[in-house]
């Protein structure tokens, strides 16, 4: 592979397979039944490799939310005014957002990504201003981003890993009216699906406004009915059908992956970029732990493409890096007990067959 490759195009290292072992043998080392603490041991073993420590930790967790805005909200397909997403990207510097107060909670570092919003925002401190356009084209009529606009988003997601140095978790969550529609174009167009099976109310949209949806993206899906039918091609379909903080969201969790930081993955949108990066780099795979299963009715879909078998399903449908931030805590437990509980051998007790 050459030195001079975009990003995009260098496979993430595989997991180290001492540490899987070494982990293994702790586990087994520990004052329980093999396996009773079900799938808190593999989750530990797993980000002992991707951390290249017998001690793994998650304690400094790194949250990027990227938004944009969507061309495509020009048809009608959200329940809420494009507006909202910058009006979003200040609630989240303030400190009201859901993701917000979920980081304060983690103590996690929490990074807002401005990649385009349809509506001027002030400078506002905090928010890393990586404008690439004011939102994307419409993807019912045009190709959401130019091949160039792509480069810069999947950059931007580079970038954010970048700034994230040292963090031993990365979640990257997202905020743009109309994006659960670009998601379902991306993934229909990946996954060979209907509009039908991925598409689904989003924000709230009633059975009315998701017909309307169904319909823009069927017409979607035929505009670019040439770059649909080479589904392995993730970046022409991410150009053609996607959103900035899509992209951008694909980009971070590659870049992740390469300088070793794991991933915790959160609903339908950070999925579907998460099933383009791997599509672009199928090592990408290991380096990804998926948080939960979103209400959004596609995502199923999703995660079954990914072979992902979700830690949560609490009918969370917000993005936002929201349901990732709720499954921290189960990650920081499965590093507590691998890291503190006593072996078999230090505390004396008789071992079972
Ligand atoms: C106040 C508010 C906060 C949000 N935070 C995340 N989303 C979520 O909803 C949007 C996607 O849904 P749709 O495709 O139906 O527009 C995205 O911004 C997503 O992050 C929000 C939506 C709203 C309204
Ligand atoms: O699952 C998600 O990420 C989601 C679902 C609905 C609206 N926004 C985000």
């Amino acid at each position: 592979m050459s030195v001079s490759s975009p990003f995009w195009r260098q496979s993430p290292p595989s997991l180290n397979p001492d540490f899987l072992r070494q982990g293994r043998q702790r586990q087994a080392s520990l004052t329980k039944p093999a396996g009773s603490l079900g799938r808190l041991e593999q989750l530990a073993i797993t980000l002992s490799a991707q951390q290249q420590r017998p001690r793994p930790a998650v304690d400094r967790v790194r949250i990027v939310v990227f938004a944009a805005d969507h061309g495509v909200c020009a048809e009608g397909v959200s329940a809420f005014p494009q507006e909202v997403t910058g009006q979003m990207i200040a609630n989240f510097v303030n400190g009201g957002a859901a993701i917000s107060v979920l980081a304060r909670h983690l103590g996690a570092e929490l990074e807002v990504v401005n990649l385009g919003t349809a509506h001027p925002l002030p400078a506002r401190d905090g928010v890393v201003m990586a404008e690439i356009a004011p939102g994307t084209a419409n993807l019912a009529t045009a190709a959401a981003m130019s091949e160039e606009q792509l480069q810069a988003a999947l950059s931007a997601g580079r970038d954010a890993v970048q700034r994230a140095a040292g963090a031993e978790l990365f979640i990257g969550g997202e905020m743009g009216i109309g994006n659960t529609t670009a998601a379902a174009a991306v993934a229909c167009a990946l996954l060979d699906l209907a509009p039908e099976v991925l598409a689904g109310p989003g924000t709230g949209l009633d059975a009315d406004g998701l017909r309307h949806k169904v319909a823009v993206l069927h017409r979607a899906l035929q505009r670019h009915r040439d770059t649909v039918a080479e589904a392995d091609q993730p970046l022409p379909v991410l150009a053609s059908l996607g959103g900035f903080e899509v992209a951008a969201l694909a980009g971070a969790f590659l870049a992740a992956a390469q300088t070793r930081i794991p991933v915790l993955v959160d609903g339908f949108i950070a999925s579907v970029a998460a099933l383009a990066a791997t599509r672009l780099q199928p090592g990408l795979a290991e380096w990804l732990h998926f948080a939960h299963q979103s209400a959004e009715p596609g995502h199923a879909r999703v995660l079954a493409a990914l072979d992902a078998d979700p830690l949560l399903r609490l009918n969370m449908r917000l993005g936002e890096g929201s349901g990732a931030a709720a499954a921290v805590p189960l990650l920081r437990q499965a590093c507590a007990l691998h890291n503190q509980m006593a072996s078999f051998q230090d505390a004396g007790i008789s071992k079972g067959q």
